[in-house]
């Protein structure tokens, strides 16, 4: 029943603002197209009666009248189509935005499924279709909704009972439009899902195949699923059929009703034979706004729900929200922090000075990279950061605000060296303080080897000796365990040696897409790591001797370019 109210108010949603004026234009030209039609049958009772009556050299006045509202009619008919087809156009580009928008963010698992295929549909199909639809549909079922109570207007000129019967007639068919679709679409969306089911079950039954064949359970999932299909199948005929029936039948019964309205009038001497005559003209056109009315039943349900799905998919994008730009929040509602150090000492208990008034600006978004030979005090300098340690002398200053340790350990997320677990789940070793998305981290961490190598996923036990991780993979649920905290700042101290290629990877990918949205200080020696630096820090007996981008860092030589010569030679050999 809320046909007409759902596909209108959906263009309204989906073109938004941008389209309004198209969208407007096309309503009011094809309602006043509408209103010339009715007028101009209309104009076929003075004609007729001129014609037939006792002035006949008056009929070409009123055909004269005829043609120039017809000819206005075609005009408001060309113009509504074009601001029609602009809509459809406005239909495309929200579609293709919010489509790609979503094919952009769905999760790796739903790659090969339902969704990807229905959007990939979505995106493909809606082009053509959307733009088709408003002008060769929408203008249709306006005329057919408006046609018959602006007839009924008419009417009231010549007989107010005819004018009722037209009205009425009119709700009528409307009704019986509407409640047949509303039945059909229901029974459609039955046939849709159990659909969907089927191809579930198969490809569930593809999948496991070998166990479910062994528990001789699968050929009988997949036969109930088929027979629900089949027997939803019939539902949706048994609804087609009564649905265009009820049309038809009422249909039927308005024309009958005029008809014999139009009979009895003339009987009474009520109405002329003249005006009875023309009433047949008035009758005919009725007969063919109904009919083509039946016939956009079918379209317009698939138009329903493709604008339905378009929304839904407009609806999403504008929740989701906007990709990150550097130094903008994160998705976390975190902000990357600017973080400054001054005049920085740190002596160990034994008197070994590890930092010496180490002052250096890191800009808030970027990766920094610290190096330096083996005991330059990077690991100290990453504990200092991460309120590990608190300094011996000077600051850590956090967006303007010299920070404690306490502080500074909430508002940063380490990697460690090692990365030790906890008895407990996998889940429970990721999650600390938020509720992530854990489906995000998981990609960003490359943890997918690990989930399908555990037995129960996210529930799997792996802390205390359980289901044993490499060191590798441990070191990716360190990077999954500080990429689930929201915290602005993420400190990575990679042990270069418990590195192997899909976790070095790992490291890299998420570095290179968190890129901006987080303050990254990273100690690493491998090249593929420190390319990605947007500044590097050369460190040596506890000072910083030089920092810059790698290209101007190796065009000086010095340090560094003597530590990447080395890196370079020593991943040679690992080769
Ligand atoms: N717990 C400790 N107690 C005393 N001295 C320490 C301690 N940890 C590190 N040091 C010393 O502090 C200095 C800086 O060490 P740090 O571990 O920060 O260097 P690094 O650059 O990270 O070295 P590496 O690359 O080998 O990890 C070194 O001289 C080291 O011997």
């Amino acid at each position: 029943m809320t046909l007409v109210p759902t596909i209108f108010s959906d263009v309204r949603a989906i073109t938004g603002d941008a389209a309004r004026g198209a969208r407007t234009q096309f309503y009011v030209l094809t309602t006043l197209s509408t209103a010339l039609q009715a007028a101009a049958i209309l104009l076929a009772v003075p004609l007729l009666e001129a014609l037939f009556g006792d002035t006949p050299s008056q009929a070409w006045t009123w055909v004269g009248a005829m043609v120039v509202t017809l000819a206005a009619g075609w005009v408001s008919d060309i113009v509504a189509t074009r601001a029609g087809v602009r809509v459809g156009f406005g239909l495309i580009e929200a579609s293709e935005c919010a489509g790609v928008a979503a094919i952009r963010h769905l999760d790796t698992a739903d790659l090969h499924g339902d969704r990807a295929s229905r959007l990939r549909g979505l995106v493909t199909k809606s082009g053509p279709d959307s733009v088709s639809a408003v002008p060769l549909l929408f203008s249709p079922l306006i005329h057919a909704a408006l046609l018959i109570p602006m007839l009924a207007i008419g009417l009231l000129f010549v007989s107010w009972q005819l004018a009722a019967v037209a009205l009425v007639g009119g709700v009528a068919l409307l009704v019986a439009f509407y409640a047949g679709r509303a039945a059909v679409a229901k029974a459609e969306d039955a046939f849709a899902e159990s659909g969907r089911a089927l191809d579930d079950r198969m490809l569930e039954f593809g999948w496991a195949q070998p166990t479910l064949r062994a528990a001789g359970v699968g050929t009988g999932t997949v036969d109930h699923v088929v027979a629900d299909s089949r027997s939803r199948g019939f539902r949706l005929l048994a609804w087609q059929v009564p649905g265009d029936l009820l049309f038809t039948v009422v249909g039927q019964l308005v024309l009958l009703a005029f008809g014999v309205t139009t009979g009895a009038l003339y009987l009474n001497d009520d109405l002329s034979g003249i005006t009875a005559a023309a009433m047949i003209v008035v009758l005919l056109r009725v007969v063919e706004t109904t009919g083509s009315l039946s016939l956009l039943a079918t379209p317009i349900a698939g138009v329903e729900r493709l604008l339905d799905e378009l929304r839904g998919l407009v609806d999403e994008d504008e929740k989701r929200p906007a990709d990150i730009a550097p130094g903008v929040v994160d998705p976390s509602g975190v902000r990357p922090p600017a973080v400054r150090l001054t005049e920085l000492d740190y002596r160990y208990p034994d008197g070994t000075q590890a930092l010496n008034g180490v002052d250096l600006d890191i800009a808030p978004g970027e990766i920094t990279v610290l190096v330096g030979a083996s005991g330059s005090g990077k690991s100290t300098l990453l504990d200092v950061l991460a309120g590990l340690r608190e300094p011996t002398m000077g600051d850590v200053v956090v967006d303007g605000a010299p920070l404690s340790a306490q502080e500074r350990l909430s508002r940063g997320s380490v990697v460690f060296q090692t990365t030790s677990l906890r008895p407990g789940t996998l889940r429970e070793n990721v999650v600390t303080t938020a509720e992530p998305d854990l489906l995000e981290v998981a990609d960003l961490a490359r943890l997918d080897t690990v989930l399908e190598a555990l037995p129960n996923g996210w529930d799997s036990r792996v802390g205390d000796g359980a289901n044993a991780l490499s060191g590798g993979e441990r070191q990716r649920v360190g990077l999954a365990r500080a990429l689930a905290k929201p915290a602005g700042l993420l400190l990575v101290d990679e042990a270069t040696s418990s590195l192997d290629v899909i976790t070095e990877r790992a490291v890299a990918d998420s570095l290179r897409r968190i890129r901006g949205t987080r303050t990254v200080v990273a100690v690493t020696h491998r090249p593929a790591l420190v390319a990605l630096a947007d500044s590097v820090i050369v460190l040596d007996g506890g000072r910083v001797v030089d920092s810059g981008a790698v290209d101007d860092l190796l065009a000086r030589g010095g340090v560094f370019a003597d530590l990447w010569q080395r890196w370079r030679e020593s991943e040679g050999w690992q080769v």
